[in-house]
Parts: structure tokens; C-alpha cells; sequence
């Protein structure tokens, strides 16, 4: 299949608004070659100054041929305001429109897909690439087809002056294309990709550095603990030297060839009046000494043509890496949730699809059971909860909620029937009932407070003078942890899904706060299936079923008696635990 051009797929983002990019090609290349008048009235200026000499009161249009020069050059100036207004209005709906295809495909993606591509990164796709298309359409493209206008006004001037210095003043332009061309190959836009990917392997280790600010303060480290971002520094600096080197000959030349007009003409004359000067000549080649700035003026367009059709190509490259990542499929049979239970048949699952990190899981969570996930660091438990919300699908084996595959459900069923509280709940910035609202988007006000309420977040809302529209992370408003996670509880309860996903949701829970939080989840559990991952097994004593998740299989799983009595895995945990309480415990002194 043949490959489409760069603009060609620009243009289709342009929908009907690509008119005007074609339009402002128009008006651009006639600007560039209405600024080549002026410089002919000029000409004719000299040319009467010249001829009156020495009565030079009889060079009587002067002023006429000045104000012409004016005109044109106003004339030419509107020209290209009214190209600039027209590519922006196309450059703007492709830019939005790149951005919406962006963000639109970023939701039917897997959730998991976010964290594995890097925000930095995808920060830099979402606002700098869709960036750079619209700087190329707005700007870049215009200048071009001035500069490719401006040689052509040039050659047909060849036959109203002299032909011969015509030819060498175009001399430069052709050895800037020819130079530009050497500088613009396939291992130069290889390099211009490179240069980009550096740039973004520096952009996402600084979000993840600026992220990990508090930390480096705290153990009093520099930069240079943060190896990753250092590294990047470095490759970027070490990148930019070399690129730099390589492009030290053809630039020399290239400035050379800019600046070089004069040299050409100069010399040219030499040869051409080898055998006497004639006041014709003279007069002629006046007139190309005045036009050579806008020689240069174009070949400086030129360079800045390739560099940024190398810019384009990259940012649309980039583009594409999200564009490109398989969405999260759509069943063509979709099957509806018939209650709240919950079935995992033989789930294998791996993130880098060869190792691994789910091994064969069966579990069945029958409705409005409490179930706990328990076990060693790393081994699977939270991988396992965000499958069953098909934050990733599993690889093989299957996941059954209510009795339907959650590959057959559609994605906004299956949202509105599971509810997941993160380990660190992010609350967006907005209002408090803005966010509990996100649970829920048509609920009252009333609602969202009841839901408040019975998340025990009264204290906090009563903080605060503006109450429930008390704006998170505006001045002077802090949540701590714990509070943040009964915000995220009450919210949650606004959606009241029949099926809950805790995600260690007390970790953040200072003492004070964890009564609250704990309070709050019992009322959020009420009458639903909830999956709870915890490490304080003491949360998880009344499960249903505890299931001890080690190295992505269940190694046990039962009621806190049966595992107590097995001594297996989690009576071991169960010791562990209840002897880093009593250490607590009698550290901190005997409670009164
Ligand atoms: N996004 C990811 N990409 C690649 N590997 C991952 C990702 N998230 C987790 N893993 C790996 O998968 C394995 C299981 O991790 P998971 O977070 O599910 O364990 P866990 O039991 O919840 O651990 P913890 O109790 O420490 O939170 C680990 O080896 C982890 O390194």
C-alpha cells in the first residue's frame, strides 16, 4: 500500500478546513511575489537619480515611484496577514483534532497502557508533537510556498533586466537546495528522530523527577541521585554535540551560499565588462545589489523548509505510536453482569508478554462475599484485582463477572458495576463534590453529600468555609492521606457498583484517620462483593475466603481459621504480624 504523505494525512484532520491551508498557499506565494515590486521602484529611482544627473530636479517621479514602493510593499505585508489568517484556522482544527484522536484513543486503551508508555512521554505526544504539526501548517508551510514563489518572481525579472547577472543570482538558491538536500537525506531525518527520542527520554525522567522532589530533599541528595534523569542529560548533551559536528560542513556552506550573493555578482560583473562598462549594465546590476537581501531572506526559508518537514515527520511519528496501540477489543456479542459474582478460570497473565506474573488462578466469589488477598510483596495481588476491572486483559483462562466474560462486557457496564479504591486515590483538582461527583455525574447535590456523609468525611467538609466546594489543591487546602482516601471512599458510595475493589485502601490511614477510613469502607462494603488487598491482616480476619497469593498462584486459600490451622504461608504472616503488634504495642506503653 502506498505510504500517504505527512500532509496528506494533516489534511485529513483538517476536514473542511483544509480549504484554507490551500488558500493561505496561495496568498503566501503572491505576497512573496508582491514584495519583489517594491524593489523595482527602487530601482527605477536610482535609475532617474542616475539619468538626471547632475540637474536632479528632473527626476520629477520620484515620489510617485516611493509611494508605489510603499503601496506594494503594505499590499504585500496584508497578502501575507490574511495567508497567516487562513492557515491558522486550519492549523488550529487539525491541532484539536490530532489532540481529540489522541485523548479519544487513549480511552479505549487499556488503562495499563498510560503507565507502561510514561506521562512524560505522553505528555509530550499530547501537547509539544500535535504542537508541532500546527506550527508547520500555521507557519512553516506559508514560508515555503513564499520561498519557492520568490526564485520564480526572480526568473521571469531575468527578462526585464540582464539575464546573465539573473542566472548568478540564482546560483545560491540552487546550491542552497542542492546543500539542504545533503542535510535533509534519510540519515538526517534518522538523526532528527534520535534528537527527538532523546528529548523525550528527558522530558519523562524530568516529570518523574520533579515527582520524586520530596524525596530527594529529605535524604539531602542532588541531582545525581537521580542516575536515570542524569543519564539522560547526558545522552541528550552527548547527542546534540555529535548531531552539531556533522552538521558543521554543510552549514559552512549553506551560510556561505547565503551570505555569498554578493561574491557571485561581483564576480560575474568582473567577467562581464571585461570589455568595458556600459550605464545599462551598471543600471542592471544595481538592481540584483538591491534584491539580493531577499535571496537570502529566501534561502533562510528554505533551510528552515527541510528542518521542519523532518520536525513534522517526527511529531507525526510519534503521534502515531498511540495511534497505533491495539484498543481494548469490543465484543461483537455483548453479555450484561446477571449479579455480582465473581469467577477466575485458570487466568494467566504476563505485562511484557513472555514472564509470567499470573500463573494459572481459579478463584469463585460468589455475590456479596468478602474475600482478601493476601501475600508476599510482589507476588500478583494487585496484578490480579485491575485484571478483573480489565485494566489489562488476561492472556489466557478467563474472568467471569456475573456470569459474563469482562471481554464481553461492555466497558461502561462493566465500570458501573465494579468499583476500585487505589492504594494512593488521586483526587483531581476541583471542588470536593466535584470529585465525589465523578463517581457519579448526575447526582445531586444531596446525593453527593449523603455519600459524604457516610464516608465520614463530615469533619473534613466542616474544615472548611466553603464546605462541600472547598476546591482541592487551591490555596491552603491540604487532605492528608487518609482524608484523601475517604473523599475517594464517598465517592465510590455515590457510584455504589455491586462490586468492590480495595487496593490496600488503608495504607495512607494515619491512626486517627484509620478508624474513619475503616468506618467508612465497612458502610461501603455493605450487601457487595468485595476483593480486598491488604497488608495489615487484621483488616482481613472476617473474609469469607483469604486467598495467599505467592509468586502469581494462590498457595492457600480458606477462612482465617482453616489457614490458622493448616500452618502453612499464612499462619507463618499471622505469627509475623501479631508479634510486630505486640512490639508496637508494648513499645508505645500499655494503653489506658
Ligand atoms: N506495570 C507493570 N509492568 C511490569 N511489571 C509489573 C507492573 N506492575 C507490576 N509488575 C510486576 O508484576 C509482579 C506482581 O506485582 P503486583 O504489584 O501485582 O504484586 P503485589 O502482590 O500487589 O505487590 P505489593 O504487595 O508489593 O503491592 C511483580 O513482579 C511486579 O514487579
Amino acid at each position: 500500500m502506498k505510504k500517504r504523505s505527512d500532509l496528506s494525512r494533516l489534511m485529513e484532520y483538517a476536514g473542511g478546513h483544509r480549504v484554507f491551508t490551500y488558500v493561505s498557499w496561495v496568498l503566501s506565494a503572491l505576497s512573496a511575489l508582491v514584495a519583489l515590486v517594491p524593489f523595482l521602484y527602487i530601482w527605477m529611482i536610482l535609475r532617474d537619480v542616475l539619468n538626471a544627473a547632475p540637474d536632479y530636479s528632473r527626476a520629477v517621479n520620484i515620489p510617485h515611484y516611493g509611494w508605489m514602493a510603499v503601496l506594494f510593499a503594505a499590499l504585500s505585508y496584508l497578502i501575507y496577514v490574511c495567508a497567516l489568517l487562513c492557515s491558522h484556522l486550519s492549523a488550529f482544527r487539525v491541532a484539536t483534532n490530532l489532540r481529540l484522536a489522541v485523548s479519544e484513543h487513549l480511552a479505549r486503551l487499556p488503562l495499563g497502557f498510560t503507565e507502561r508508555y510514561g506521562s512524560g512521554k505522553l505528555r509530550k505526544v499530547i501537547q509539544e508533537s500535535t504542537g508541532a504539526a500546527e506550527t508547520y501548517l500555521a507557519h512553516q508551510l506559508p514560508d515555503q510556498y513564499a520561498a519557492m514563489a520568490t526564485p520564480v518572481g526572480l526568473l521571469v525579472l531575468l527578462f526585464v533586466f540582464d539575464w546573465r547577472l539573473g542566472l548568478l543570482s540564482l546560483v545560491p538558491v540552487a546550491l542552497g537546495f542542492v546543500i539542504m538536500s545533503a542535510m535533509t537525506g534519510k540519515r538526517m531525518a534518522e538523526k532528527m528522530r534520535q534528537y527527538g527520542n532523546a528529548l523525550a527520554a528527558m522530558s519523562g525522567e524530568a516529570v518523574e523527577y520533579v515527582r520524586g522532589i520530596p524525596v530527594v530533599k529529605t535524604f539531602g541528595q542532588s541531582v545525581f541521585s537521580f542516575k536515570k534523569f542524569k543519564a539522560t542529560i547526558d545522552e541528550y548533551e552527548k547527542w546534540v554535540i555529535a548531531y552539531t559536528k556533522e552538521l558543521r560542513m554543510p552549514m559552512l556552506f549553506y551560510t556561505a551560499a547565503i551570505n555569498g550573493v554578493f561574491a557571485f555578482l561581483i564576480a560575474g560583473g568582473l567577467l562581464l565588462t571585461r570589455n568595458g562598462v556600459s550605464p545599462e549594465f551598471l543600471l542592471n546590476l544595481l538592481f540584483y545589489i538591491i534584491i539580493t537581501p531577499v535571496i537570502s531572506l529566501t534561502l533562510t526559508k528554505i533551510m528552515y523548509m527541510s528542518e521542519s518537514k523532518m520536525i513534522v515527520a517526527d511529531a507525526l511519528s510519534r503521534i502515531d505510536s498511540v495511534l497505533d496501540e491495539a484498543p481494548v477489543s469490543v465484543s461483537e456479542k455483548p453479555q450484561h453482569p446477571k449479579d455480582s459474582s465473581i469467577a477466575l478460570h485458570d487466568v494467566r497473565f504476563s505485562y511484557d508478554g513472555r514472564t509470567d506474573v499470573i500463573r494459572g488462578v481459579s478463584m469463585d466469589i460468589r455475590p456479596g462475599q468478602t474475600v482478601a488477598l493476601v501475600g508476599p510483596s510482589g507476588g500478583g495481588k494487585s496484578t490480579l484485582a485491575s485484571l478483573i476491572c480489565r485494566f489489562f486483559d488476561v492472556g489466557s483462562g478467563s474472568i467471569c463477572v456475573g456470569g459474563a466474560d469482562v471481554r464481553d462486557i461492555p466497558k461502561e457496564e462493566l465500570m458501573d458495576t465494579v468499583s476500585f479504591v487505589f492504594q494512593n486515590s488521586r483526587l483531581l483538582k476541583g471542588s470536593i463534590l466535584d470529585n465525589v461527583k465523578l463517581g457519579r455525574p448526575d447526582a445531586t447535590e444531596a446525593e453527593a453529600l449523603s455519600a459524604l456523609r457516610a464516608a465520614q468525611c463530615m469533619d473534613i467538609i466542616e474544615k472548611f468555609p466553603d464546605g462541600i466546594h472547598t476546591v482541592i489543591g487551591s490555596k491552603g487546602v491540604y487532605l492528608s492521606g487518609g482524608e484523601q482516601q475517604r473523599i475517594a471512599i464517598a465517592r465510590a458510595m455515590l457510584k455504589n457498583a455491586s462490586i468492590l475493589i480495595l487496593d490496600e485502601a488503608t495504607a495512607f490511614a494515619d491512626p486517627d484517620n484509620e478508624a474513619k477510613v475503616q468506618a467508612a469502607l465497612a458502610e461501603l462494603a455493605k450487601g457487595k462483593t468485595v476483593v480486598m488487598i491488604a497488608h495489615r491482616l487484621s483488616t482481613v480476619v472476617n473474609a469469607d475466603c483469604i486467598y495467599v497469593v505467592q509468586d502469581g498462584r494462590i498457595a492457600e486459600a480458606g477462612t482465617k481459621g482453616d489457614l490458622c490451622a493448616r500452618n502453612g504461608l499464612f499462619a507463618k504472616m499471622w505469627q509475623d504480624y501479631q508479634s510486630s503488634v505486640r512490639w508496637k504495642v508494648e513499645k508505645e506503653g500499655p494503653a489506658c
